[in-house]
C-alpha cells in the first residue's frame, strides 16, 4: 500500500513524512490555504530521498503552465486537479516523458465512472477526491461505493483521497481496495503543520489494512 501525504508546505514538514515512511509527498501549486511558491517547492523537492517521490498538484491553465512548473522543481508525479480536458493531459504527458501523471476525479460531481475510463487512457494514475469549492483538501469523505466501482473498473492505478484519516483510513483501504491512499488535512495540527504521531498512525493503519500489500 502506498500512502501520499499532501499539502507539505515546508522542509521540516516533508522530512517528518520521510520519518514516517511516506511514499510520496504532494506540493500545492494550487489555489489552496496549502498553496507555496515554485522555489519553495524546489527547496522541498531537494530535501527527499530518492525513496519518497515528489508530486506537485496544479491546476493548470496551460500545458506550458504544468511543463515549466515540472521543469523548476523536477517531480517525480503531477497530480492535475482541475477541469483539465483529455486532450490537455495527453500533451503535458507527452511534453514531460518520465513524469507520472495523475488525473484527479472530483466525486459527487457526476459521470466519475465514465471520466475515469476516458482519462485512464492518457493519465498513468487516477485520483479519486472529494467534489468541494476548492477543488480538494476539503477534509470530507465521498460515497466509497463509487470509489470502489472505479477501483474495479479501470486498470491504471487508482489512488483514494478525502477526508482520510488515521481513524477512517483502515476501514477506506478494505472497502474501496485501491493501490494508494493520499491525505491532506486528516494529518495536520494547529496552523496547517503535519502531526509527526498522526502522519504515522495513518500509514500504519493504512499498511496494516492492506495486509502488507505493497
Ligand atoms: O490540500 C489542499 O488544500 C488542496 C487544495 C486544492 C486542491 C487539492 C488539494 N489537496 C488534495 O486534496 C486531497 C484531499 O484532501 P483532504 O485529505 O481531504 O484534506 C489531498 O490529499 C490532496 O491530494
Amino acid at each position: 500500500m502506498k500512502v501520499k501525504i499532501c499539502g507539505v508546505r515546508t522542509p521540516g514538514d516533508a522530512l517528518k513524512c520521510v520519518e514516517a515512511g511516506a511514499d510520496a509527498v504532494g506540493m500545492l501549486l494550487a489555489r489552496s490555504p496549502r498553496r507555496i511558491t515554485i522555489e519553495q517547492a524546489k527547496a522541498i523537492a531537494k530535501t527527499l530521498p530518492p525513496s519518497v517521490r515528489p508530486v506537485i498538484v496544479m491546476m493548470p491553465s496551460t500545458v506550458d503552465e504544468a511543463v515549466e512548473a515540472a521543469h523548476a522543481i523536477q517531480p517525480g508525479a503531477i497530480q492535475l486537479q482541475g477541469d483539465e480536458p483529455p486532450g490537455m493531459v495527453a500533451e503535458i504527458k507527452r511534453a514531460l516523458p518520465g513524469t507520472c501523471i495523475v488525473k484527479a476525479i472530483h466525486v459527487g460531481e457526476g459521470r466519475e465512472l465514465e471520466k475515469a475510463m476516458e482519462y485512464e487512457k492518457v493519465a498513468d494514475a487516477i485520483l479519486l477526491d472529494t467534489m468541494s469549492p476548492n477543488r480538494g483538501g476539503s477534509g470530507t469523505t465521498h460515497d466509497w461505493n463509487i470509489s470502489k466501482s472505479i477501483v474495479a473498473s479501470v486498470r491504471k492505478p487508482v489512488i483514494l483521497a478525502g477526508g482520510l484519516n488515521p481513524d477512517n483510513v483502515a476501514a477506506a483501504v478494505r472497502e474501496v481496495g485501491p493501490y494508494a491512499v493520499d491525505v491532506a488535512s486528516g494529518v495536520e495540527g494547529e496552523g496547517r503543520v503535519k502531526d509527526l504521531e498522526l502522519v504515522k498512525a495513518f500509514i500504519a493503519n493504512a499498511r496494516e489494512a492492506s495486509n502488507g500489500h505493497k
